[in-house]
C-alpha cells in the first residue's frame, strides 16, 4: 500500500549577514526528526512526512515571497516551520489566512504571544521578555539605579525594550534613555555618550551587535566605567570583524571585554526517551554527527542550544502523535484532504499541538498565565574573548544563584551608574 505524503514547508535562516542564522543547526535537526517518524511504521501508519526547505536568510521580505511559493506551488502543505522572529511575525500573520499552522522553532519576539494576531502560531521558545527580570535583578544586585538602552528597530527588540522599561519602572530604576537605530548605530551611540549612560542594555541581532560595539569603541563608550548587557544567543566569535566593519580584532576584544549576557535555558533536560526510542543524549550525539556531515564542522547552533532542541522534540512528538489523524478519522476525514480553505482540519492540528506542548514536553515546559513559556535564565560574562558562566536566575522564585563572581575591569568593584561629583572641601 503506497504511503500518503504529508508536506511541510520549512523556512530556515541559513545564510546572510544580518539576523540569526540558526537554520544551519535547525534544518538538520528537523530532517532527523522527520526521518525518525518516517522510520517507525507504528507512528503515523500509512503516511510519510516530506519537508520542502528554503533559506529565509532571516529576511522578512524574502520569507514572504517563499511563503507564497510554498502555498501557491503544489503540493499542499499542512504546516510551515519558521525561525527568526522577523520571519515568523511576517509569515504567521499571512499563514492564518490559509489556515496554515506555523511552528516557530527559534523565535523569541514577545509580539508572537499575541494570539489574536497569530492564531495559528506555536512555539516552545520563551518570549525574549524572560531576560528582563534577570537584568533588573542584576541592576539591583550592583546598585545601578540608572540604565540606558540601545536597540535595533525591529518589533522583536522594540517590544522587549518596552517590557524592560516597564520592569525598571516597577523596580524604581530610571531608564535614562532608549535609543533606536535602523542600520547605522553611530548617532544612537553618540546619544548614549552625550547623556552619560554607564549601564547600557543592547538589544539587537548579532550582526548589529558588531556594529554597535565597534561604534562604542570609536566613541570610547567602554572600559572600567561602563557595563554593557547583550543577548546570550549570538553565534560563537560573533564579535570578530567581518568585511566592512571598521574595527580590528584587538579593538573589538577590548570593547566587548567584561560585558554581561542573559539568555533563557531549559529548566532541565532529563534523559527520558524521545519518541525516536532513544535518550536525548543519544539523539544529540546523532545530531552532532549529522552536523559534522552536513557542515563539515561541529556547529553549535547557539548558546541556548537545549531550548531549540526542546522545540525540535516538541515538533517530533507532535509529528509522531497521530492524535489528529484519529480525531479526523472518527469524523470520516483524512488529513491529506487538508486544503487552505479547510478551517476544521487546521483546528484539529492546532488542538493536537496545544495538547502536545502541554503534555508531551511538560517536564521541560511550563507556561505563565499569558501562555508564555517559563524557563531559567543563564548569566555569562565575556573575559578575554570567552564567556564565563556567572550563574542562573529563576524568575518564578526570585532565586539568583552564582556559579562564579563577575570581574570588574581594573577597579575590582562595579562601576557607578553615573558620574560621581566629589565635593571639594
Ligand atoms: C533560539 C533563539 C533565541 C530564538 O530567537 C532567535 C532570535 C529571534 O527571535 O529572531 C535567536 N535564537
Amino acid at each position: 500500500m503506497p504511503l500518503t505524503k504529508l508536506h511541510i514547508g520549512g523556512l530556515f535562516p541559513m545564510t546572510g549577514t544580518g539576523g540569526w542564522l540558526g537554520g544551519q543547526g535547525c534544518q538538520p535537526a528537523v530532517e532527523m526528526a522527520l526521518e525518525d517518524v518516517n522510520s517507525r511504521p507504528d507512528l503515523l501508519p500509512g503516511y510519510y512526512l516530506s519537508l520542502t526547505p528554503n533559506d529565509s536568510k532571516c529576511d522578512s521580505g524574502l520569507a514572504s515571497a517563499l511563503l507564497y511559493e510554498l502555498v501557491y506551488e503544489p503540493p499542499t502543505k499542512i504546516m510551515i516551520l519558521g525561525g527568526c522572529s522577523i520571519v515568523c511575525s511576517t509569515i504567521a500573520e499571512t499563514a492564518k489566512m490559509y489556515n496554515l499552522v506555523v511552528f516557530g522553532y527559534g523565535s523569541s519576539s514577545p509580539a508572537l504571544s499575541n494570539r489574536s494576531r497569530f492564531p495559528t502560531f506555536f512555539r516552545t521558545h520563551p518570549s525574549a521578555t524572560i531576560n528582563n527580570p534577570t537584568r533588573v535583578k542584576l541592576f539591583k544586585e550592583f546598585k545601578w539605579q540608572r540604565i540606558a538602552m540601545i536597540l535595533e528597530a525591529e518589533e522583536v527588540f522594540v517590544t522587549t525594550a518596552k517590557d524592560l522599561e516597564h520592569q525598571c519602572k516597577k523596580a524604581g530604576i530610571e531608564v535614562l534613555t532608549r535609543v533606536t537605530f535602523l542600520s547605522d548605530p553611530s548617532d544612537a551611540v553618540k546619544s548614549l555618550a552625550r547623556q552619560d549612560a554607564r549601564i547600557i542594555v543592547g538589544i539587537f541581532y548579532g550582526g548589529e551587535a558588531r556594529k554597535v560595539m565597534c561604534e562604542a569603541y570609536k566613541q570610547n563608550l567602554y572600559g572600567k566605567q561602563y557595563v554593557w548587557f547583550l543577548i546570550g544567543w549570538y553565534e560563537d566569535n560573533w564579535y570578530l570583524p567581518v568585511k566592512g566593519l571598521n574595527c580590528t580584532k584587538e579593538e573589538m576584544l577590548r570593547v566587548v571585554q567584561g560585558h554581561f549576557t542573559t539568555e533563557a535555558i531549559i529548566l532541565n533536560r532529563d534523559n527520558k526517551q524521545t519518541v525516536a526510542g532513544i535518550t536525548a543524549q543519544q539523539w544529540l550525539d546523532r545530531y552532532h554527527d549529522r552536523l559534522n556531515q552536513s557542515l563539515g564542522t561541529s556547529v553549535r547552533p547557539e548558546g541556548e542550544f537545549p531550548l531549540f532542541l526542546s522545540a525540535i522534540f516538541a515538533f517530533l512528538r507532535f509529528m509522531s502523535l497521530n492524535a489528529t489523524m484519529h480525531k479526523l478519522k472518527k469524523r470520516g476525514i483524512a488529513i491529506e484532504s487538508f486544503n487552505y480553505e479547510n478551517k476544521m482540519i487546521s483546528q484539529e492540528i492546532q488542538n493536537s499541538l496545544r495538547d502536545t506542548f502541554f503534555l508531551g514536553v511538560s517536564g521541560e515546559v511550563k507556561f505563565t498565565d499569558e501562555g508564555d513559556r517559563i524557563a531559567l535564565t543563564q548569566i555569562e560574562q565575556m573575559v578575554d574573548g570567552n564567556y564565563n558562566l556567572l550563574g542562573y536566575y529563576d524568575t518564578q522564585y526570585d532565586n539568583l544563584s552564582w556559579a562564579s563572581a563577575p570581574q570588574w575591569l581594573e577597579t575590582g568593584s562595579p562601576p557607578k551608574d553615573r558620574t560621581v561629583i566629589v565635593e571639594q572641601l
